[in-house]
């Protein structure tokens, strides 16, 4: 578990984390989210010890990082994918991780295979794609076996099936009991792989909740309705719900009723419908809507 109470960051004038708490659970995967700036990668590496907070406090399991006597086998991260020696391979390069950290050579081989890629553990880290990278970080985040794992921006220019892999594996770790706590800016990818989700804006809390709420707070349910007796269909609906007209494609917007009872009514009245179709409000939006104020630089 993670827990940090009332966490500040200050650089000068710029609060890049204020007054955040938040806890993490073990079992989970949690998102952490929030526009750029919004002080993501600064409270991960007050977590991981890497910098040291303004005021406030951050905990794993009731200790600071720096307290774990081998911290490897408690909390693995990956902040940097491309944090390797060019030269080094994978495998010197995981063989050197665990050395200096007292980890048995053998687990090398071991995280290798579970992030597939004992078949190029020999060639220079170098030579990497982004998602190979980003697999060789996640093999050096499980070296120690840790209870505890840190992702900043795990999928950032990964493709769909690198993306599909990272989201899977966090489910496969979350379901070995695992705390699992991965930063993005993307809400879409996210709101598929968190089961909990932690928004930020400005370095401040804006929402912790399950994703599940969080999508059913913050969109607004809808059905879209075509008739080619739109007026009269209106005329009756709008004894029972909100509706309104999409002049682009010409059909009515519903909301306030299930497309069930849309149907029925209808049926009654016997109008005849081209489209019944429910729609879910866009998340991106709601997400956009809700940290529109904390996001640092606008287009305009
Ligand atoms: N070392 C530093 N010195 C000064 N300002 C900093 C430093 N590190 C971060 N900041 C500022 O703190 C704020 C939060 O930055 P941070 O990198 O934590 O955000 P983030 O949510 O991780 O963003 P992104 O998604 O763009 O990585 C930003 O305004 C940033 O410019």
């Amino acid at each position: 578990m993670i827990e940090a109470v009332s966490l500040r960051k200050h650089y000068g004038k710029t609060k890049a984390v204020d007054d955040l708490s938040f806890v993490v659970r073990p079992g989970r995967v949690t998102g952490f989210l929030g526009p750029n700036g919004a002080g993501k990668s600064t409270t991960m590496r007050m977590i991981l010890g890497l910098d040291t907070p303004t005021g406030g406090d951050v905990k794993i399991d009731g200790k600071h990082y720096v307290e774990l006597k081998q911290p490897l086998r408690k909390v693995g991260a990956l902040l940097d994918a491309k944090w390797v020696h060019p030269n080094r391979s994978a495998r010197s390069h995981l063989k050197w991780l665990a050395v200096s950290n007292k980890i048995p050579v053998s687990r090398v081989k071991d995280v290798l295979e579970i992030v597939g890629l004992t078949e190029v553990a020999h060639k220079k880290a170098g030579g990497f794609s982004l998602g190979m990278s980003q697999r060789l970080g996640i093999a050096g985040a499980l070296l120690g076996d840790p209870e505890v794992l840190l992702f900043d921006e795990p999928v950032n220019g990964l493709d769909p099936e690198g993306i599909l892999w990272i989201r899977q594996f966090m489910h496969r770790l979350a379901g070995e009991g695992r705390t699992v706590f991965v930063s993005s800016h993307l809400l879409s990818e996210m709101a598929q792989t968190a089961q909990d989700l932690i928004v930020i804006g400005k370095g401040q809390l804006i929402s912790q909740t399950t994703t599940e709420q969080f999508i059913a707070d913050a969109t607004q349910d809808t059905v879209r309705v075509r008739s080619p007796h739109a007026a009269k269909l209106r005329e009756i609906l709008a004894a029972h719900a909100t509706v309104t007209d999409d002049s682009v494609s010409g059909s009515l917007v519903v909301h306030g009723i299930p497309a069930q009872q849309i149907g029925e009514l209808a049926a009654e009245n016997q109008i005849v419908l081209h489209e019944l179709s429910p729609q879910r409000g866009s998340l991106e939006e709601a997400f956009m809507q809700l940290t529109k104020e904390s996001v640092e630089y606008h287009a305009h």
